[in-house]
Parts: C-alpha cells; structure tokens; sequence
C-alpha cells in the first residue's frame, strides 16, 4: 500500500505554522501526487505563559501532544525547530531528517540602539533563555537581564511598549515570520554562541514506517544533519535539561567539521571546549568537546544549578 497523504501535526504559533508550510509545501513539491494536510494543536507549552520555560519542565511540554498525535495515527509527522527538540525520543518515535539551516545567528532588536556596546549603563535586555543570558553577562557585566516570554510577534510587542532596552531573539525566526528588519545587529558567535541545533527544522515520525522514510528523505540537508548531531550530543552527554545555559555550535568548512561548546554554572562561571575532525565523524567530535567539559566539572556545575533556586 502507498503512502498518498502525510499529516502534519503542528503548533498554532505563528513560527510553528511557517515551518509546518514549509515542510508541507517542499513535500508537495518534491511529491507533486501527495496530499500534505495540516494538523493544528495546542500544547501544554501554549496555555502556560506566565511562568519562565525553565521553572516548569522545559521544552518538552511543547512537543508532548504533537507526539501523542503521532503515537495514536492522528499525525504523521512533525515539524520542530532543533533547538526546542529534547535529545531524547519516546519510544515510537524518532527524528527522520533535518532540513536546510537558516541563519544559527542570535539578534540584537532594539528601537534605539545598533548593539550591545551602544546600550548604557544600567539598561534592560529581555530574555528568558539562561544561555543568553550568562554570555550577555559575560561581555556586559553591568545590564539587568529580564524575563521575556511568549512567541516572536509577543516579545516583539513587549519591547516596542518599551519595557526592554533590547532584546535577543533567534535571527532565524525573525527572518522566516519576514521580521527581519527588526534585527537591529547579529551577534557573532564569539558574542554570542548559539543553542544546539539553532535555526535548522527537523522532521520526527514514528519509527516503524519505512515508505514514509523514503518520502521524507530527499529533505535532508546533509552538513546541517552533520553540524546539528555534533552539537546535541553536547545537551544529550550532558543529559542537560532546557535550565541549563549550553551553547553549541558548529561549522563545515571543507569537509572539517569545527565544533565548540559552552556550560554555565552559578555566579556566571563558564567553562568551554572545542574540537574538530572529518564531517562524518560528528559525533565522536560531539563527544569528544562533551567529555572535555565533563573534565572541567560540566556534571557537577549542572548538578549546583539544580540545586539553586
Ligand atoms: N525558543 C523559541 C524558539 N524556537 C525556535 C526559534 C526560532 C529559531 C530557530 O528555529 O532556531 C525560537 C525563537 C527564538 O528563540 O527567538
């Protein structure tokens, strides 16, 4: 039997939608005989607005329902950004590509300042994320870091009412809702180094569908898949939780994968590790930078900021 439509089930954010499009029209394209259906749900993620992502369980929660739907054939598959994807899979289920990566970059946004040296002293910056936070810290020791939550178009909002000085958004979701005029300056990675797996989309399914497989594999972006499995086996060595601050990023440049990577602890400590290799040995680059900040005291930092609050 054929496989003649694909489901997709899919968050009703504005940056979930776009990347459910796109997926949908790129299978459409690729699979002009296809039927590629939208199913639109909301997580648990969604009703919870309120409280920062890291003091209610994490990232999770806005994945849980989608792949409920996939468990229980109501979906087929489902669109994530990387960075929100936990390293681990229920059982069932699996990642089956990873697409094309958009600009990895984090962006400064502000009405009234270029960057981050041209804020005063004193100022606000809003986020939520604790990775951008202790590496914003790290080059301006002097700023208060305030908690911003919600979807892109929100926190956008929040800062034109003029409650931030700045805020950091990932430039990849700026540049797909088509806000990208909004990016005031990039941060590069010596700034500001990116989430693991940061503005690249990947595709989850169940693991027992072969033809389904075969339909979703022309999607893959080979060095994007390369650069985002070194840098999630970073979170996954670790057995990192969204509370912790780790940054990962990577690059190719001539079949030589470069690979770096972040950990933050209590009072702003950072330790950090880099390596590089071949391309299709991503993951024991992974390991390697994983094991490097595991000798530096990573398992013992993570275990001090659980601990904390
Ligand atoms: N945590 C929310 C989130 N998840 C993915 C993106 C867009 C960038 C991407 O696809 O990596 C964003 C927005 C942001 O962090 O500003």
């Amino acid at each position: 039997m054929s496989i003649s439509i694909i489901r997709i089930a899919t968050r009703q954010s504005p940056l979930a939608l776009w990347q459910a499009e796109y997926i949908q029209q790129r299978l459409k394209s690729i699979h002009p005989d296809l039927t590629v259906e939208l199913v639109p749900m909301t997580t648990k993620g969604d009703r919870i607005l309120g409280t920062p992502l890291s003091k209610i369980g994490g990232k999770g929660l806005f994945v849980k329902e989608l792949e409920q739907a996939m468990l229980e054939d109501r979906a087929d598959i489902a669109v994530h950004s990387m960075k929100d994807v936990p390293y681990k899979f229920p059982q069932g289920l699996e990642l089956k590509v990873i697409c094309e990566r958009e600009d990895p970059s984090d962006a400064f946004v502000s009405n009234n300042y270029h960057n981050l040296d041209e804020l005063p002293v004193g100022a606000t910056v809003g986020t939520s994320s604790l990775r951008r936070k202790m590496q914003i810290l790290a080059l301006r020791p002097d700023l208060h870091i305030t908690d911003l939550r919600g979807n892109v178009g929100t926190r956008l909002s929040k800062l034109d009412m003029g409650q931030y000085d700045a805020i950091i958004l990932a430039s990849a979701g700026l540049i797909r809702l088509k806000l990208g005029d909004r990016i005031a300056s990039r941060f590069v990675p010596e700034q500001i180094l990116p989430a693991p797996g940061q503005g690249a989309v990947g595709i989850e399914a169940r693991t027992d569908s072969p033809e389904l497989d075969a339909l979703l594999a022309p999607l893959q972006d080979e060095e994007t898949a390369y650069r985002v499995k070194a840098e999630r086996i970073i979170t996954q060595t670790l057995q990192a939780s969204c509370s912790v601050p780790i940054a990962a990023y990577s690059t190719i440049t001539d079949g030589t994968l470069s690979l770096r990577a972040l950990v933050g602890g209590i009072d702003n400590q950072m330790i950090e590790a880099s390596a590089e290799g071949p391309a299709e040995t991503a993951e024991t680059i992974g390991k390697k930078v994983a094991d490097s900040l595991l000798s530096q005291g990573a398992k013992e930092m993570i275990l001090a900021l659980g601990t904390e609050s």
